[in-house]
Parts: C-alpha cells; structure tokens; sequence
C-alpha cells in the first residue's frame, strides 16, 4: 500500500464508487432543495456526472478532463443551503456504503476546499 493510496483506491476504486453512486442519486434527486438544478439533466448524464462527482471528491484518478469547479457550475449562483445539502447526501451515501468515519472525515475535508470555486458562480 503506497502512501499516497488515494481514498478513491483504498475504497476499490471505479467499481466501489458505482455502489455509492446509486445511493446519493436516489438522495439529491429526492430532495427539492437540489432536485431542480438537475431537471434538464438526463438519467445517462446524471449517472455519469455522480460517478465524476464522486471520483473528483475522493481524490480519485487525474482521468477527469471536464470542466474546472467553477466553469462547471457557472450560472447556477449556488449558495451554502444547497452546498450543506449536497454535502449531507454525500456524508449520508458513504455512510450507508459502509465507508469508515474517519475515512468520510477526510472526504468532507477535501471536498471543503471546492466550495470557494463552487459557490457564487
Ligand atoms: C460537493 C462538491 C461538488 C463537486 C465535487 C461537484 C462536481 C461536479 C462535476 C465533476 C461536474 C461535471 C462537470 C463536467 O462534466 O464538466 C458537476 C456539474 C454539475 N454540478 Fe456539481 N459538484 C459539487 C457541488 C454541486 C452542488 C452543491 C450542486 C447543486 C446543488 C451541483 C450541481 C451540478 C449540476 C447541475 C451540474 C451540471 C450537470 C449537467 O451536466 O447537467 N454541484 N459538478
């Protein structure tokens, strides 16, 4: 085990990630908080945007060539209430996934130092 295994590997990588996928669609698409940002979104493009969400959270591989965090939602004027509950569905997937604490501790850590680039865009 190299000692930068990314959370991203030591969960099982690409595979592992689809199961945690399932989770937090079903949650944000549930939730009228988020749901309309992704109204126009399709279910394929849907499926692939949480697998590249969740893959760029964890620190997974430099494989993602999509947009910045902010090109990517720009004009979207996202505030913190739909910061907190993206991040809640995440902390709650992962949880459900059987991911440790201290291991869900370290993603929300990481995904903190997006919000600048995310929010306000
Ligand atoms: C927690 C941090 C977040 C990460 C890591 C993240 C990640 C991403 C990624 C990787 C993309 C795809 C960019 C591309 O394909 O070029 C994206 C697009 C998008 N994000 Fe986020 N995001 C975050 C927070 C949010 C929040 C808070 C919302 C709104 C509630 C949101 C809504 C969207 C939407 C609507 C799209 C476009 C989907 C589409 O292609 O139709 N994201 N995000």
């Amino acid at each position: 085990m190299s000692q930068s295994e990314s959370i991203y590997e030591k969960l099982g990588g690409e595979a592992a990630i689809g199961a945690v996928v399932d989770i937090f669609y079903k949650k944000v698409l549930a939730d009228d908080t988020v749901n309309g940002f992704f109204k126009d979104t399709d279910m394929e493009k849907q499926r692939r945007h949480q697998t590249k969400f969740l893959s760029f959270a964890l620190g997974g591989p430099a494989q993602y060539t999509g947009a910045s965090m902010a090109k990517a939602h720009e004009g979207m004027n996202l505030q913190p209430i739909h910061w907190n509950a993206i991040v809640n569905h995440l902390t709650a997937s992962l949880r459900e996934a059987g991911v440790g604490e201290g291991d869900i501790d370290t993603i929300v850590s990481h995904v903190a130092t997006l919000k600048d680039d995310i929010l306000n865009k």
